[in-house]
């Protein structure tokens, strides 16, 4: 295929596949202007996708796309790539799948492998299908383009500007990498998530009511649709279990060191979790940034949240994460504020002085 030069990703963009992804995709591109066809199993996924703008449904009198994006569930992402890459013989066909190994497997074969770049957005929420897509769901979100060693530069520049045009951040990464990567921070975490949670649903009556924002936080991605997961896992099962059996030996030795209480083993145990924490980039991939937590007791009245975030402003402090909760306390919530280090002063006195009940 000749090489095309950057900045010509002009459409029209075929996505099969019209859920979350897929919507979200082709919404981001509407936005651009990019004429977005629209192909889907499911017609009423079809239809909302449509509805909400997020492109055209294909009726066959389209004209042929430029760029094909798979955005169909991991079982079925080998066999959709492929026939997109025979269906569409001019097109550059990409896939968002969460593992790359096993469609690459599908399509390396094939002859037209070279068409084909394979990427992954790291970004989703816990409801699939269309209803809560967002064009804006990749933004500042990293995106990895995974092209293989037949993949054509041009079929690699064009994912790139598809990249680019919703806002992500590209990050090149071979295939097999790419699923050793995606192991550690998004299908392990997932599964140890669904593990700690697990054993909350079988909680004596009572013990949940001292639930903090601790067992939230890390039980959160648990509570997302089991659908795909129940297809991720496999897919990528071997970066799994290579990590969780390093899971099971760091589980023996907490186990041992808190029987014999080993103060030094323990701590150990502690230390690597919090350099872990910290070895995690900071947004938008620059350098960590060490953050802080300011809670706020929010009264229950219409507007007080909208009071709030008005003082924050005022006080010219960024607010860099956001959680709200109800106040153990007292009745009304409490708003987590998370700011950097440096600002917390500056934030208590601001939202003090304004008779905020403030406590960090
Ligand atoms: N949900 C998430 O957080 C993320 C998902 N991904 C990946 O994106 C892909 C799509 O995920 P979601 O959008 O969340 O799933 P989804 O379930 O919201 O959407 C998948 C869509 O594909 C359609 N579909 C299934 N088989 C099809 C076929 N053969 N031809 C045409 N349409 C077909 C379904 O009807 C559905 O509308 C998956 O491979 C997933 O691994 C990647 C990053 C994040
Ligand atoms: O895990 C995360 O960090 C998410 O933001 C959600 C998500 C789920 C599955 C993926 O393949 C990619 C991202």
């Amino acid at each position: 295929m000749p090489e095309r030069p950057a900045g010509q990703l002009t459409g029209p963009v075929r996505i099969v596949g019209a859920g979350l992804l897929g919507a979200s995709i082709g919404l981001a591109l509407r936005a651009r202007g990019l004429d977005v066809q629209l192909e889907d199993l499911n017609p009423d996924n079809l239809r909302t996708a449509s509805g909400l703008g997020a492109g055209v449904p294909v009726t066959g009198d389209e004209p042929e796309p430029q760029l094909v994006v798979v955005a169909v569930p991991p079982d079925h992402l080998g066999d959709v790539i492929v026939a997109a890459l025979e269906a569409h013989p001019a097109a550059v066909v990409t896939d968002v799948g969460s593992v790359k190994s096993g469609p690459l497997a599908t399509v390396a074969s094939h002859v037209a492998a070279d068409r084909y770049c394979g990427s992954h957005p790291m970004a989703g929420t816990q409801h699939s299908g269309p209803l809560t897509a967002t064009p804006t769901l990749f933004e500042g979100r990293p995106w990895a383009i995974t092209p293989h060693t037949s993949t054509s530069g041009a079929a690699r520049g064009l994912v790139e500007e598809l990249v680019a045009l919703t806002g992500a951040m590209p990050l090149a990464f071979d295939p097999d990498d790419h699923d050793r990567a995606v192991a550690r921070t998004s299908h392990v975490p997932h599964l140890m998530s669904a593990l700690v949670a697990g054993r909350l649903a079988e909680a004596p009556e009572g013990h949940l009511s001292l639930s903090g924002p601790g067992v939230r936080d890390v039980t959160r991605v648990a509570g997302t649709d089991p659908g795909m997961w129940l297809q991720i896992v496999p897919a990528n099962a071997p970066a799994i279990l290579e990590l969780l059996g390093q899971i099971r030996s760091d589980l023996d030795l907490l186990e041992a060191a808190i029987r014999s209480d080993d103060r030094e083993a323990l701590e150990g145990v502690l230390a690597n979790g919090v350099a872990g924490t910290r070895a995690i980039p900071g947004k938008h991939g620059g350098p960590v940034r060490p953050m802080a937590s300011v809670f706020v007791h929010v009264p229950d009245h219409p507007g007080e949240l909208a009071r709030l975030f008005v003082d924050v402003g005022e006080a010219g402090v960024n607010v860099e994460d956001v959680r709200i909760d109800h106040d153990p306390a007292r009745a009304g919530g409490q708003v987590e504020l998370v700011v950097e280090v440096a600002r917390v002063e500056v934030l208590v006195a601001a939202l003090e002085a304004r008779g905020w009940a403030v406590h960090q």
